[in-house]
């Protein structure tokens, strides 16, 4: 269990988290969610007591992280920046922070298992691929068999097994009754991974709600086919209605249900071609809620061609090669 009160972090002028109270239970997996620059890994560090909050506080299972007796049996993380040797290979990695820890050989050998890095760990982990890098630092999280696990990004730089992978296993550690919190900045990406989702922006919770709920309270649109696209729009007008025509006789309804809709047109004989529910995908209802929050936004490629540089692919959506094959 995660909580956090009244979150604060600032570097200088810059607030990076502002104010932030929410809570991470155990048994599901929780995704953290939000654009470039939104907090996620500042809050991540200070759940790990590696950034100390300007304000506010945050426990893990109950008290801050380093008042654990035993730290790594409480959390294990992933975090972006990695302390590992390079000339190191990855067993000799593993079992260096097992030795002080207390933890045996046994458990380093599960965990390379687990983590699919037999074949290759005792290679230089400097040698690693970016998914390699991952998979070890997910295997350092995993170390001490620890009840909470806050992952960063964990899919970044993963080839599409590596991502299924990640997947299931934050699945499987929630159903032992796990904490598993992960974050990323891909709707897509929590929504096949997470039973929970919190939003953020500009250092502000925007949204903490099961995902299966945070489609519903996106509402979608109706799509309405009419000869009589005119007095439609006439009789539906109505506060919080919005009506948009996408080309003649065709209509996004939104503010009002298909069957409100067909009850309208019916009580006023306008004829109906088509009455389409259309629901708004999760990523739809994330950019909106998202929209004013975003850090670097993508400018528009301007029409000559002046000030817009081409947008970097996110690094996650360049796939990496073989998360085996590629050891050196
Ligand atoms: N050490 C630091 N010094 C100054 N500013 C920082 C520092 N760390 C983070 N920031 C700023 O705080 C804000 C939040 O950053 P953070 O890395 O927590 O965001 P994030 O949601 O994890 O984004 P990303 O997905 O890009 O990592 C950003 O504006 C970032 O530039």
């Amino acid at each position: 269990m995660i909580e956090a009160r009244g979150l604060v972090k600032k570097y200088g002028s810059k607030t990076a988290v502002d104010g932030v109270s929410f809570t991470v239970r155990p048994g599901v997996v929780t995704g953290f969610l939000g654009p470039n620059g939104a907090g996620k890994s500042t809050t991540m560090r200070m759940i790990m007591g590696l950034d100390r909050p300007s304000d506010g506080s945050v426990t893990l299972n109950g008290k801050p992280y380093a008042s654990h007796r035993s730290p790594l049996t409480e959390a294990g993380a992933l975090l972006e920046a990695k302390a590992i040797h390079p000339g190191r290979s990855a067993r000799d990695h593993l079992r260096a922070l097992a030795t002080t820890h207390g933890i045996g050989d046994r458990r380093v050998d599960e965990v390379i298992d687990m983590t699919g890095l037999t074949a290759v760990a005792r290679k230089r982990a400097g040698g690693f691929s970016l998914g390699m890098g991952q998979r070890l630092g997910i295997a350092t999280a995993l170390l001490g068999d620890p009840k909470t696990l806050i992952l960063d990004e964990p899919v970044n730089g993963l080839d599409p097994e590596g991502v299924l992978w990640v997947r299931n296993l934050a699945k499987y550690l929630a159903s032992e009754g796990r904490t598993v919190f992960l974050s990323s900045h891909l709707m897509s990406e929590v929504a096949l991974t997470a039973d929970h989702v919190i939003v953020i922006g500009r250092g502000k919770i925007l949204a903490d709600v099961p995902v299966s709920e945070f489609v519903d309270d996106g509402g979608g649109s109706v799509r309405v086919r009419t000869p009589d696209a005119a007095r439609l729009v006439e009789v539906t007008s109505a506060d919080g209605v919005t009506v948009t025509a996408d080309e003649p006789g065709l209509l996004q309804i939104s503010g009002l249900d298909a069957q409100r809709i067909g009850e309208l047109a019916a009580e006023h004989r306008i004829v109906l071609h088509e009455l389409t529910p259309q629901a708004s995908t999760l990523e739809d209802v994330y950019m909106e809620l998202t929209s004013d929050s975003v850090e670097y936004r993508t400018e528009a490629p301007s029409a000559h061609g002046a000030a817009a540089a081409p947008a970097a692919p996110a690094a996650d959506d360049v796939l990496s090669g073989s998360t085996q094959g590629d050891a050196r």
